[in-house]
């Protein structure tokens, strides 16, 4: 079998789909995108795919390794979101041509469902309750949400207190009957993170995400040496050389690799892995589209430390579209009680709407997340 062809689509809300196409008539479906640079990681997939023309899809490895190394420079967000999307195309490949489900090829399954979490609250945690009843309604008992809205370098206790003060709501209103995960979004500094965990403590979130950015990784263990709560981060580290060295320094309980942002699934099973080995749990991130879901879910379906799988249904980013919408087999998706069971279909297991996925990319627009500054005018994390 060769590829043949290696075609993108933008589309809205802000993913970006990419299909392989072989001259056997196989195709694979992936999405790489990096949110808010989708049309820089487009670009990147094309100039890769000068290596992947007529090569045999089968090999993933080789073409993994050619993709990484190949180009001297290597790393980072933008060519691992590219790297990521033409992975799990190769993969979706690979489990049509042998007439079976991904998990199948990475040595089965290790669980019967994936329990899955929901965003709730937006960019400014507001109406939480009310989002959280509504999705306890259709069976979810975890969530996440932010932790706080941006907080200066070294900020009021104040502005500790309203952060500190939603959450002593949520466990007011629903006890310990639901959980969640507060992600502070690289929003606060190291000075801050201190103060605002040793404050959290008593109403024991399920982790806190982020809790600084990924740049001041070392804070990691001392923050996870003041506090029972366990940290969780990964969704800006995009290869497994990046995840060594956090998993080394210790401090981080839970990993959060990106499947569209960290070199896709052969990347994000070896990550997966080597979190096991320092008894690092692993839960995904992906606020994305279907196809980042489902590479997610093939790698939580054989991985014994994967816990839960974000899911991107209603969240907040998604303005103009649901993660479903380009879906035909929405029916697989389907939750229980807030889990999903494993893909019976071949390959990845999406079934996708490619008329509609063409049409939509007619208008797909160039997201952004917003520009926060400070009261003084300077930047603020978002
Ligand atoms: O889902 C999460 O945990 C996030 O922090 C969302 C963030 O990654 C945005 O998608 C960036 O645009
Ligand atoms: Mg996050």
């Amino acid at each position: 079998m060769k590829i043949t062809r290696i075609s993108t689509w933008r589309v809205p809300p802000r993913w970006m789909f990419l299909k392989i196409e072989t001259d056997e008539g196989i195709v694979g479906w992936g999405e790489p995108v990096l949110e808010g640079k989708a049309r820089t990681v487009e670009a990147a997939v094309h100039e890769l795919s000068e290596y992947l023309i007529g090569q045999d899809p089968a090999r993933i490895n080789d073409l993994w390794q050619v993709m990484y190394r190949a180009g001297f420079y290597r790393g980072g967000g933008i060519l691992m979101s590219a790297i990521a999307g033409i992975d799990q195309a190769l993969w979706d490949i690979k489990g049509k041509a042998l007439g079976v489900p991904v998990y199948q090829l990475l040595g089965g399954l290790v669980r019967d469902k994936v329990k899955t979490y929901s965003w709730v609250g937006g960019d400014r945690p507001a109406d939480i309750i009310r989002d959280i009843k509504e999705r306890v309604a259709v069976g979810f008992d975890t969530f996440k949400m932010n932790g706080c809205e941006e907080l200066a370098v070294i900020d009021s206790s104040r502005a500790i207190d309203a952060a500190v003060n939603k959450v002593a709501e949520i466990r007011e209103a629903f006890g310990n009957s639901i959980e969640f995960g507060l992600d502070f979004h690289g929003r606060v500094t190291a000075p801050m993170a201190k103060v605002l965990i040793k404050e959290l403590e008593p109403y024991r979130p399920l982790f806190i995400e982020e809790p600084v950015l990924a740049e001041q990784a070392e804070y990691y263990p001392r923050l996870a040496a003041q506090t029972h709560i366990p940290i969780a981060a990964g969704e800006r580290m995009f290869s497994r050389f990046e995840f060594k060295n956090v998993l080394a320094a210790g401090g981080l309980a839970i990993l959060q690799p990106d499947l569209s942002h960290a070199g896709g699934i052969t990347e994000c099973m070896k990550i997966a892995a080597m979190a096991e080995s320092y008894d690092v749990a692993l839960a995904p991130h992906c606020p994305l589209g279907p196809i980042a879901l489902a590479s997610c879910l093939h790698v939580d379906f054989v991985s014994w430390n994967a816990f839960i799988q974000e899911q991107s249904m209603g969240i907040h980013y998604n303005k103009g579209g649901e993660v479903l919408d380009y879906v035909l087999n929405k029916e697989d998706f389907a939750l229980e009680s807030g889990h999903i069971k494993p893909f019976t279909r071949p390959g990845l297991g999406v079934e996708l709407d490619e008329a509609l996925i063409i049409e939509r990319s007619k208008n797909a627009p160039d997201w952004r997340n917003p520009l926060w500054r400070h009261v003084d005018g300077s930047v603020a994390e978002w």
